[in-house]
């Protein structure tokens, strides 16, 4: 059967979102990414995890150019993006266009100081959409897709920051999800969380998963086990080991990942 280039696959993940090849990252002198080539499963949950300062958080913000708002930080290499195969850290790339097309939630919770719905029809008024209707209709939809719905409907305009913390990290995944991002990228996203709130994301996670591929940062690797399809661990700048995230806690290749998961170090 003829094979689409545009929608490679990946021995190991199958059909391809994105992916970084000989990708290094530096903030001014410091080296920080070391030649990291990670694919990211079409609609698959992948997790980073790793010791602190390992670097997981600037692989994270770097697919969304997010370095961009510092001088001196610098890429190299290639963060591909799916199906039209673009490199978005070329400097011909805008990163406004990048983060239209990949979300981002953060580690604490943080809604604008505006009402419910206007948090999540933020997305939709810089797209350009003026039509009420259709911006009801998809505040709904999103708020819908992160399980929020039932608990706001009744006080849309009240204030978002009046929210518990995990009904506004719940606010901020709708948010992100009704700009309908391709890729969505999550930093610690329940680390400011009780257990309870966790739970409710990781249970989101796993609904939302199957319209949107996501990336997670998370320090937690019961999180890891629990949420994710494939598992990176990094170490010092460099990506150790990537593999099937059952098989990388049961039976990981490399004795750097092993001591890590056993708890010898980190
Ligand atoms: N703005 C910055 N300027 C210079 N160095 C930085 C900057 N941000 C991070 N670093 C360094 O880059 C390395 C990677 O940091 P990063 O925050 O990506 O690690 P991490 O794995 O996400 O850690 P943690 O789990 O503690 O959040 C660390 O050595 C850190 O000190």
């Amino acid at each position: 059967m003829a094979h689409d280039m545009n929608m490679p696959t990946h021995p190991v993940v199958g059909p391809l979102k994105a992916e970084t090849s000989g990708f290094h990252f530096y903030y001014g002198d410091h080296h920080a990414l070391r030649n990291i080539d990670m694919p990211v499963g079409d609609k698959k949950v992948t997790a980073i995890i790793g010791p602190s300062g390992c670097g997981k958080s600037t692989l994270l913000r770097s697919f969304n150019r997010m370095h961009d708002l510092y001088p001196g930080n610098r890429y190299e290499g290639e963060i591909r993006l799916y199906p039209d195969n673009v490199n978005i850290i070329e400097r011909g790339v805008d990163p406004i266009e990048v983060r239209m097309r990949i979300g981002m939630v953060f580690q604490k919770p943080n809604p604008f100081p505006k009402s419910i719905f206007e948090n999540v029809a933020y997305g939709l008024r810089v797209r350009g959409e003026k039509r009420r209707s259709v911006i009801e209709e998809k505040v709904e939809e999103a708020l819908r897709g992160a399980a929020l719905w039932d608990e706001v409907k009744d006080r849309l305009d009240s204030l978002a920051t009046n929210l518990s913390g995990g009904q506004q990290q719940r606010l901020c995944i709708a948010r992100a999800l009704a700009a309908d991002p391709e890729l969505l990228l999550f930093d610690e996203p329940t680390s400011a969380l009780d257990p309870i709130a966790t739970a409710g994301i990781e249970e989101l996670i796993g609904q939302i998963k199957h319209r949107v591929t996501i990336l997670i940062v998370t320090h937690n690797m019961q999180q890891a086990a629990r949420v994710s399809d494939f598992t990176a661990f990094m170490y010092m700048g460099e990506l150790v080991e990537f593999s099937p995230t059952e098989e990388l806690f049961v039976k990981p290749k490399k004795q750097q990942t092993e001591d890590y998961i056993t708890g010898r170090f980190g």
